[in-house]
């Protein structure tokens, strides 16, 4: 027989995302609308070792809905990543009186969570992360509103770009995915996108091209870089160097992350914390909830955690055949 959920805990973990506001509302007024007691842990799993946990009601999450970050905050934790962390997870879960936790992030939060399901806390992982690289959904929490931010950033500097005859290099988030890069590759028009996941033409190719696009009176380079490439400033010296075109690099870093989140995530936000409150009123533990196909739906975290996902072909392809030549 499933165990009855009577406290739900909830906590945000790794990177925050924009929308993550939006989700710890819909868990905390599903939940309550479904009589259950709610718990909000500070700071991710570091604040559920240190015991920075309080409850929460319908006006915790007032106003909170337009607003960036995470009300909650947000931690890496090394600490849950040891057996005797994530059991001292669990024992302050029963102090607490949790027997179910949403926790939202990315896939390293969801390891962490299929560790508490294997301590006998009932969990559910929400995908919130601006990278848009998590194998089992076809949407993460966060992304749309950081690649419009990029997006608008990067018109931006193609204005100037453009008035000086520049190469501008513009680095964008992504550690290890490339989704970021790869979208304003498409909707910003940029000569050349570089990605983590594939292979990029080469640095010659590159300088070749570019000053090709000078001979046929392009007026300016436009070049993105994924954060995960490397290499960015050391690039726009050696363009300049090599051709004499003035080449700038922009890294655009933490802006990415911030900002009111769009109604896209806000709705995903909104749809995906309900879901999870009602798995774990449904007795469900250890799994994911994604969007797949259209339609929200849920995975065993470690099932999950095994798929791939890769760059979509025809997405670099069309990617490429948009490049001005
Ligand atoms: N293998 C793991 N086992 C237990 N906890 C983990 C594991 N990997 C990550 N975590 C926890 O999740 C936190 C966030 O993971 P991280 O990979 O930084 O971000 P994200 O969840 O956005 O991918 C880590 O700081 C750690 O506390
Ligand atoms: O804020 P930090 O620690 O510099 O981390 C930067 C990384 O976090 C991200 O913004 C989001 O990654 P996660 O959601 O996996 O934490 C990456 O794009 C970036 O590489
Ligand atoms: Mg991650």
């Amino acid at each position: 027989m499933s165990k009855e959920i009577n406290t739900i805990g909830v906590l945000t973990s790794g990177g925050d995302a924009p929308g993550m506001n939006a989700v710890i509302r819909a868990v905390v007024r599903t939940a309550l609308a479904r009589g259950k007691k709610v718990m909000g842990i500070r700071k991710g799993y570091s604040g559920l070792l240190s015991g920075d946990i309080f409850e929460m009601d319908s006006r915790s999450v007032s106003d909170a809905i337009q607003r960036g970050g995470t009300i909650l905050q947000t931690a890496r934790c090394k600490e849950f990543m040891t057996e005797e962390g994530q059991k001292r997870g669990a024992e302050m879960c029963q102090v607490f009186g949790i027997d179910g936790l949403v926790v939202i992030g990315g896939d390293g939060s969801f390891k962490g969570a299929e560790r508490l399901a294997h301590q006998g806390i009932n969990t559910i992982g929400i995908p919130g992360t601006i990278d848009l690289d998590i194998a089992c959904t076809d949407y993460t929490i966060g992304f749309d509103t950081a690649v419009n931010t990029a997006m608008e950033a990067i018109d931006k500097i193609r204005d100037t770009s453009t008035s000086h005859e520049r190469c501008s290099i513009v680095e964008v988030m992504g550690r290890h995915a490339g989704y970021i890069a790869l979208w304003c590759g498409i909707v910003n028009g940029a000569e050349e996108v570089f990605l983590p996941e594939v292979e990029n033409i080469t640095q010659d190719d590159l300088i070749r091209r570019i000053l090709e696009n000078k001979k046929k009176g392009k007026k300016h380079n436009l070049i993105i870089m994924a954060e995960g490439v490397g290499g960015t400033n050391e690039l726009a010296e050696k363009i300049q160097r090599i051709t004499g075109i003035e080449t700038r690099p922009t890294i655009l870093g933490h802006l990415q992350r911030g900002g009111s989140p769009s109604a896209l995530d806000r709705y995903h936000a909104s749809m995906m914390g309900a879901a999870a409150v009602d798995l774990l009123c449904e007795g469900k533990s250890n799994r994911v909830v994604a969007f797949k196909n259209g339609e929200y739906m849920d995975f065993d975290i470690n099932e999950a955690l095994a798929m791939e996902k890769s760059i979509p072909p025809r997405a670099r392809e069309v990617e490429r055949l948009l490049e001005s030549r």
